[in-house]
């Protein structure tokens, strides 16, 4: 993995990024220098070959008006017309960063008008506002007409990872205000007024467009919540030396982004020449009720893109029909019923211990309790979605989970993660650590679904998928990822040949998992419009997902 990807695969609070800056200090680098590189990529981003103004539509175009022709490299990029950036700057080195990239787009030929309503600035902050100032760039302390008439493009540099407290007027007025123009923001680190850690709006926030973060990802950038603030994110490399990074958060950090680079390493997506379908894992698949029949097709489906040697599947007798028709490779195991056509129990016979994984819960309803029940006791990886978690939440089991001999993971939406865990913080909030305190809890592997779904492991390390699309928010697309992850973890623990496969092993493939899940959603979605992700459409896309050349 090249120095690129390893860096995309950290995560940082404020405090870390603090560390990992200090040490850069201490040994030498001048502030200053590091603001001027910081800024340099900043403007390269924005207005450099394929930068993102090009992208921002026809808004950042304004109308023609005559303005001096400009012989600089970068501003042959644009045909020559007006720009009127609008730079909003904070106290402290997020307005130092903000006021270096209002100083080059000033000498670039575009019109910068600053808003700063801070009378006291950090010192290297203020040196570059007086500069900016002698330059004649004009400096607003209130947000007016003058400021944001004709406005192309805003740049966001209030506060960056030093924001601390509630954000209040007139600052939080201002906020408001530009975020009512629908004009495209650049946010420098983060939108101003999201909580570097958490997510949390503090008071109010910059809705975004664009947000470049600086050096590492912040933690909060991957919260659920502050996405609609966030908008498009990248990051912005400054050559942080890994040791650094490392000498701060450990040579494996505590919470990673699955990029993609991770996810191909841990998926098996070559096999040895010399195998057989045993030795490719045997899935166990335990879904479905006549209530609920589509969920168990999907599910399957999802363990079939896994490339699982084997796939077995409980369904209750009245729907063996179905599922042979639509998975003629998988063998179809039919089971006593209850009235309401759920599965009663498990066939007589049925060796639970001859899996190498057991998936279950899709679909299965509330009724099914006793299956819920014989597979918890049973030795043999397992993981447990929708109905399995229901059950479990009902019989009130979590404390047991620890007794298991092998590796459980549990995939609750937040719905399901709130009937599971009452007592810990809401899943809805601060998702890192719920899904965190949940995982030390139970002592499963734990999958938060959301837009940035998060897996935590026991011991505290968390891997959160970076990238997906709201088109997978459809009913179904939580049983492919089950029938995915159920796949994977079987032939995972058939490859491990019985010496067990460690929680950070697994979590590490059903992270994975997921990022797959999401990039299959993204890839349907691009082809199919987010309205053309049905769930089984979804199926057919993972494959090529990963397919050549992806
Ligand atoms: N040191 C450097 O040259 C570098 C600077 N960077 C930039 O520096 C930023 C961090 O700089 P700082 O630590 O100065 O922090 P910020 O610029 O994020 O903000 C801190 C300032 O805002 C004030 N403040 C905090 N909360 C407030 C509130 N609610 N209302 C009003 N004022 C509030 C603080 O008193 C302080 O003056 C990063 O986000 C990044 O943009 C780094 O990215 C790169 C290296
Ligand atoms: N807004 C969203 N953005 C990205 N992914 C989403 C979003 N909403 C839901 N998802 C993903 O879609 C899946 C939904 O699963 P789930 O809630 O169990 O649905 P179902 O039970 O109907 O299959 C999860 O993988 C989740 O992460
Ligand atoms: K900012």
């Amino acid at each position: 993995m090249n120095r690129l990807e390893q860096i995309q695969q950290v995560t940082v609070t404020a405090q870390q990024m603090r560390d990992i800056e200090g040490r850069i200090f201490a040994a030498g680098m001048p502030v200053a220098a590091l603001m001027e590189k910081v800024a340099g990529a900043i403007v390269d981003r924005i207005i450099g070959d394929g930068g993102l103004v090009k992208h921002l539509g026809a808004s950042i175009l304004a109308t023609p008006k005559n303005y001096p022709p400009n012989t600089s490299p970068l501003y042959k990029n644009f045909p020559p017309q007006f720009r009127k950036v609008t730079i909003l700057v904070g106290p402290g080195h997020n307005g130092g960063d903000a006021l270096v990239v209002a100083r080059e787009l000033h000498f670039q030929g575009f019109i910068v008008g600053i808003y700063c309503p801070f009378p006291k600035l950090k010192e290297l902050t203020s040196q570059h506002a007086q500069y900016a100032k002698s330059l004649g760039i004009p400096f607003y302390e209130q947000i007016d007409n003058n400021l944001l008439k004709d406005c192309d493009l805003i740049i966001d540099g209030l506060f960056g990872f030093g924001l601390e407290r509630e954000i209040s007027d007139p600052i939080a007025s201002a906020i408001n205000q530009i975020n009512q123009l629908a004009k495209p923001i650049i946010s420098i680190d983060l939108p101003s007024g999201i909580h570097t850690d958490t997510g949390e709006v503090l008071g109010t926030a910059i809705r975004a467009t664009h947000t470049l973060c600086l050096g590492l990802w912040k933690q909060g950038l991957l919260q659920d919540r502050a996405l609609e603030y966030v908008g498009k994110a990248e990051l912005i490399d400054f050559d942080i030396p890994l040791a650094d990074i490392a000498a701060i958060l450990g040579e494996t950090p505590q919470i990673q982004r699955v990029t993609k680079a991770f996810a191909l390493a841990h998926l098996p997506l070559t096999r040895p020449p010399v195998t057989h379908k045993y030795k490719m894992g045997h899935l166990l698949l335990i879904c479905g009720s006549r209530r609920y029949a589509g969920g168990a097709i999907l599910t399957a489906l999802g363990a079939r893109a896994s490339g699982v040697g084997m796939l077995s599947i409980a369904v209750p007798e009245s729907i063996k029909p179905l599922l042979v028709s639509h998975l003629p490779e998988a063998l179809i195991i039919g089971c006593p019923e209850t009235e309401s056509g759920a599965i009663s129990h498990l066939l007589e016979g049925i060796d639970l211990e001859s899996y190498n994984a057991i998936a279950c819960g899709p679909g299965l309803t509330k009724d099914a309790t006793s299956v819920a029940k014989l597979v918890l006791d049973s030795d043999i990886p397992l993981l447990l979605d929708a109905d399995g978690l229901n059950i479990l939440a009902q019989m009130g089991t979590i404390p047991k989970l620890s007794k298991r001999q092998a590796l459980t993971i549990l995939t609750p939406h937040t719905g399901e993660f709130k009937r599971l865990f009452p007592d810990l913080p809401d899943s809805t909030q601060d998702r890192v650590n719920a899904v965190r305190e949940a995982s030390r809890l139970s002592s499963a592997i734990v999958l938060l679904k959301g837009a940035r779904t998060a897996i935590a492991t026991p011991d505290g390390s968390v891997f959160i998928v970076p990238e997906s699309t709201p088109a997978l928010a459809r009913g179904g697309s939580g049983d492919v990822l089950t029938g995915l992850l159920g796949g994977l973890v079987a032939q995972s623990s058939a490859c491990s040949c019985g010496t067990g496969v460690s929680p950070v092993s697994l979590a590490e493939i059903v992270a994975a998992g997921a990022w797959w899940h999401a990039q299959a959603g993204i890839l349907a979605a691009q082809e199919r419009t987010e309205l053309g992700v049905d769930a089984f459409t979804l199926t057919q896309y993972l494959i090529p997902v990963v397919g050549s050349g992806e």
